[in-house]
């Protein structure tokens, strides 16, 4: 029997030397918890407040993500006509990975972008398909094995000439998820990333994507419009190839500066327990709590994620009138940004549900609603 006498916990205790430890022990822990839960409270009602005041000025690591969501999510309005709030391209899907596309793609779609395109090859369009209706799928991309040498160049000129057509329609591109490595996939790629960028539309560069572009950097290096999002693999690949050394978790922030300036003022999202984000001038950091849950495909939401509210982050600094709070901000700092609270939010509240069984699809699930939490549509 434990009777507790009074506030400074002192107790009468029936029972062996060892249940007395034991019990106290779990007291001591109990309490340690509220300790540490008030402390934490107290912290964020205090980070709250330096957000309020600082989020936004350029100085704070942490920036008020719910306000840059809500300031660049375009109001629904009956004016607007379909395509206004976003036409988002994955380029992505071969015969193994059927579904880093269509998670790409669905994820833009639920978030609110009219549009959603997937240049596959020919083997995962109709797979990709079938999950699903709403998206625009296009089975142009071929790999080695189903190209005959003498055919390659004419091929690839096809390939190029058909993801040209609607190149300019796009807002954003996002190109490596599900994509595979096959030599002659990865070089019709390299060359509809050259035209993205004559043609000036943003790119998220994920996946095997990133492996493409790791290995010609050239590809990416200088366009402001292109965002990598690596996780630690990834992003071990990038330092080793642009800075010649290994991941330095101590200096993280220096050297994802340093990585973002040597590829040319990139952005990158490098993704983990918190996602640091930086275009060479500045590193803000997205900690918002997330899920314990690693199923793979949640960096797949949010390559697709980051595309939709880098477009808006755009479109919002293009129409918006004067100085708002945000006008100064690159917006693919803006989309990374917002990109990484929605989907770590998402996955908050799928986990919430779901525990361990918690999946990517569920997590897609949450999008709407961790959305509409912050920013309601009407
Ligand atoms: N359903 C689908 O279609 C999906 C398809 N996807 C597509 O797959 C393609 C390849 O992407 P990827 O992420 O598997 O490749 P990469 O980063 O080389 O990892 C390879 C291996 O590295 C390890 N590893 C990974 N993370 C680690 C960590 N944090 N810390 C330590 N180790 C870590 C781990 O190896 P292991 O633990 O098994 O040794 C992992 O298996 C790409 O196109 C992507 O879009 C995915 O989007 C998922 C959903
Ligand atoms: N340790 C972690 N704690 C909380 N969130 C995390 C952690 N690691 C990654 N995340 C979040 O999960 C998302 C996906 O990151 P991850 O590193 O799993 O990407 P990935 O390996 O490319 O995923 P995919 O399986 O889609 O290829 C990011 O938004 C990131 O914020
Ligand atoms: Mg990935």
């Amino acid at each position: 029997m434990i009777v507790k006498r009074g506030m400074n916990c002192q107790f009468a205790f029936s029972g062996s030397k060892k249940d007395f430890m034991l019990a106290s022990s779990a007291i001591f822990r109990r309490q340690q918890f509220l300790i540490r839960s008030l402390g934490s409270c107290t912290n964020q009602t205090h980070q709250k407040r330096m957000q309020g005041t600082k989020a936004l000025s350029g100085t704070s690591l942490e920036p008020d993500a719910e306000h840059i969501l809500r300031a660049i999510t375009p109001t629904l309005d009956r004016n607007k006509h379909k395509g206004m709030a976003g036409k988002i391209a994955v380029i992505g899907g071969c015969r193994e990975y059927t579904g880093a596309p269509y998670f790409a793609a669905i994820s833009a779609l639920k978030i609110g972008a009219d549009l959603s395109h997937v240049f596959c090859t020919k083997d995962a369009a109709p797979v990709i398909k079938s999950y699903s209706p709403e998206l625009i799928v296009h089975p142009v991309l071929e790999e080695s094995y189903s190209v005959r040498d003498q055919d390659k160049l004419s091929i690839s000129g096809k390939i190029l000439a058909e993801v040209d057509k609607w190149m300019e329609r796009f807002d954003c591109l996002v190109v490596g998820p599900g994509l595979g490595r096959d030599p002659f996939l990865l070089d019709c790629v390299s060359k509809i990333l050259k035209h993205a960028r004559q043609s000036n539309v943003p790119i998220v560069i994920d996946g095997d994507g990133l492996f493409l572009v790791t290995n010609s950097l050239d590809l990416v290096s200088g366009y402001p419009l292109a965002v990598l999002t690596p996780n630690v693999n990834e992003y071990k690949r990038l330092i080793q190839k642009v800075l010649n050394c290994e991941v330095n978790e101590q200096d993280s922030h220096e050297q994802l500066l340093a990585l973002a300036k040597g590829v040319g003022g990139v952005t990158i999202l490098q993704k983990g327990k918190s996602d640091l984000i930086s275009d060479g001038e500045t590193v803000k950091s997205v900690s918002v709590y997330g899920s314990p849950r690693r199923c793979g495909g949640q960096g797949d939401i949010l390559s697709g994620s980051v595309a939709v509210f880098l477009s808006w982050a755009r479109q919002h600094l293009s129409t918006a009138e004067g100085g708002t709070s945000i006008s100064k901000i690159n917006p693919t700092i803006l989309g990374c940004i917002a990109g990484s609270a929605l989907m770590r939010k998402a996955a908050s509240l799928a986990f919430q549900n779901k525990k361990r069984s918690t999946l990517t699809s569920d997590i897609i699930e949450c999008l709407g609603t961790s959305l509409e939490d912050i920013c309601p549509a009407c």
